[in-house]
């Protein structure tokens, strides 16, 4: 059997766009010879449509938009996501479901039976599960329909618990011959993996083939890579389809095809994401990802450009070299804005980034705003020592003004913030926070200077000054960032253990870290939680990054 593995790039709500990805997805896969076509998880509505469920119209929005689909869709069958609503009156108002759609028709619906709820997933709060994965007849072959979460049972990361014993799988054993898995699975380091071995354990139980379709594109702070992919019966790799991009393919079943790009496996060994572990690949992978997920914020939001901040540092350097892949160097803005304190070295950082982009680059000094910002506040501040509330008008006089070249030109202001600094509180609210998307705010110091590093593997795109020099703020002479942090290694494996692994102080004195610096850094951590939820949404490349993932309340006493 040929199947059809429609791995399309969709737009949250816009129900009629994505009709006509699907419907010419559709038409491409049959030219090919595809018997049977695979879209991904709700590729209706987009994933994840969160509360626009709520909206009194949106389902049978989807609904009508998926029936006129199936209008279209001829002799050869597609299985399409959709959300459908729960006619029973009984549990949540809806489905997250599967329609297997021939000649003109939805001739039947397979809904999906677990319901993440956890990180990023939030499935309990609007759809009812079904009970067990529904089988449908065509061409001889029993077709068992999953959707995404219904094969995560077994996996590395079991999420067995969650689901009362409940396996689609294990329901499914004998009963089909084949099973198409609708995935929408956000990619985060390592993943790829995890997925591949899933998929391919999931065959070995059943004893049958395997079709997984993954969706792929960036929705909000969540980055779909693709990566579909088919095995045989026995857990062999098929066919694997492209990451990061849209690929449609048509795999026989039974017989191997180059696949485009195999996941990276990473090395269990290492601590996975301190920068120590990351292969060349797994850079690329996670350049890749940022890419991707600037690129579909940008476009699917209408912004054509984006400007950000240019220091002379190795954050906002990094950032500009993934906006100007994102978009193209012709749209992206940076700006240098030098205090009296900015060194000229970081000027001369700034300007050699933004001429080795080729991107558009203007200097504009902060001085007079910042003496007018003080001047004004004079009255009130006299008899005060000069402080962080200064330091602060610098910071902030730099926001001021890129949101003004942002107004005026309709760029999008890109933040730098990295996860090191996001996560203590090291960037100043309404300064350099100020903008609408956080690029980098998912990955540690340690990983920015990989990632700088692999970039500059074949010629020096980032200065090599602003990779080798100390990191500073430059909002008072001489500071360094590690006058109020420990070198950044040692920063990041503390807040690997406290922010990703949920580790207590206990547990990472145990592990040998410094009591003051593991105490000084877990209360930085949680005081700083309001900065963070005031902060613009940043691009998810970890398996919890700050955000939607991660529900800290901001007035809370506890201490671990
Ligand atoms: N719980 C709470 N809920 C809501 N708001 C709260 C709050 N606690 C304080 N605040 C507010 O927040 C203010 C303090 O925050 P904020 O004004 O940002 O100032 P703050 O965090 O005190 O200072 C910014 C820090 O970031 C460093 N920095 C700045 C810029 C760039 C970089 C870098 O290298 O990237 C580093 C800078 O050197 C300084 O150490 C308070 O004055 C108060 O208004
Ligand atoms: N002189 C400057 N000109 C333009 N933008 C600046 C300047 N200083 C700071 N910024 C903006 O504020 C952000 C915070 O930078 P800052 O230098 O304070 O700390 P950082 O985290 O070390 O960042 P970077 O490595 O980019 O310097 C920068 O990434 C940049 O976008
Ligand atoms: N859409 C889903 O069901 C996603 C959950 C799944 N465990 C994943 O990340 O791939």
């Amino acid at each position: 059997m040929r199947i059809g593995l429609a791995q399309i790039n969709t737009l949250v709500g816009d129900l009629a766009g994505n009709r006509r990805l699907i419907e010419a997805a559709y038409k491409t896969l049959v030219a090919q010879g595809a018997e049977l076509v695979v879209f991904p998880e709700l590729v209706v509505s987009g994933y994840p449509p969160r509360d626009l469920l709520f909206k009194r119209r949106f389902v049978a929005d989807v609904e009508v938009m998926t029936r006129e689909i199936a209008a279209s869709i001829g002799a050869v069958p597609a299985v399409i996501g959709y959300t459908e609503t729960n006619t029973t009156r009984q549990g949540r108002p809806y489905f997250n479901s599967a329609a297997f759609c021939q000649a003109g028709k939805i001739l039947t619906s397979g809904r999906k039976c677990l319901l993440p709820t956890y990180d990023v997933f939030d499935e309990d709060r609007y759809f009812e599960p079904a009970a067990s994965p529904t089988v449908v007849e065509f061409g001889g072959r029993r077709i068992g329909l999953t959707i995404c979460e219904d094969i995560w049972t077994h996996s590395m990361i079991s999420t067995r618990h969650l689901y009362n014993g409940v396996d689609p799988v294990a329901q499914l054993v004998g009963k089909c011959d084949l099973m198409v898995n609708l995935s929408a699975s956000p990619w985060y380091h390592g993943k790829g993996h995890v997925r591949h071995t899933l998929v391919a354990d999931t065959a070995r139980r059943l004893g049958c083939p395997v079709a997984y379709v993954n969706a792929i594109g960036g929705n909000d702070e969540l980055i779909f890579d693709g990566r579909s992919l088919a095995t045989d019966a026995n857990g062999r790799m098929l066919a694997g389809l492209a990451a990061f991009r849209d690929d449609l393919q048509v795999i026989e079943l039974g017989k191997v095809t180059p696949h485009s790009r195999p996941p990276v496996v990473p090395n269990p060994a290492d601590a996975p994401y301190l920068h120590a572990s990351f292969s060349q690949e797994e850079l690329a992978d996670i350049y890749e990802a940022l890419v991707l997920g600037v690129r579909d914020y940008a476009r699917k939001t209408g912004f054509k450009k984006a400007l950000l901040g240019l220091s002379g540092g190795i954050d906002s350097a990094l950032t500009a070299v993934i906006a100007a892949e994102a978009l193209g160097p012709q749209n992206v803005i940076g700006v240098s804005l030098p205090s009296v304190i900015s060194s000229q070295h970081s000027r001369d950082d700034a300007a050699a980034v933004a001429k080795n982009l080729g991107i558009a680059y203007h200097t504009l000094s902060i001085a007079d705003v910042v003496a007018a910002g003080e001047k004004t506040l004079e009255p009130l501040f006299a008899g005060r020592p000069r402080d962080i509330a200064e330091e602060n008008i610098q910071a902030r006089a730099r926001g001021l003004l890129l949101m003004a070249i942002s107004n005026k030109f309709g760029a999008l202001l890109l933040t730098t913030g990295n996860k090191s600094e996001l996560a203590v509180g090291y960037c100043t609210l309404y300064g350099d926070m100020c903008g609408g998307l956080a690029v980098i705010s998912d990955v540690f110091k340690t990983q920015v200077y990989a990632l700088s590093r692999w970039i500059n593997r074949h010629k020096p795109i980032i200065p090599v000054n602003s990779i080798d020099k100390a990191p500073s703020a430059e909002l008072r002479p001489d500071q360094t960032d590690q006058d109020s942090l420990p070198p950044y290694d040692m920063l990041d494996a503390i807040l690997k253990g406290y922010v990703e692994e949920g580790l207590s102080r206990a547990d990472l004195i145990a592990q040998g870290f410094d009591q003051a610096i593991v105490n000084d850094i877990v209360r930085k951590v949680d005081l700083n939680e309001y900065k963070r939820k005031q902060a613009a949404p940043g691009l998810k490349i970890t398996p919890l990054a700050f955000g939607v993932g991660r529900r800290i309340p901001i007035v809370q006493k506890y201490v671990s």
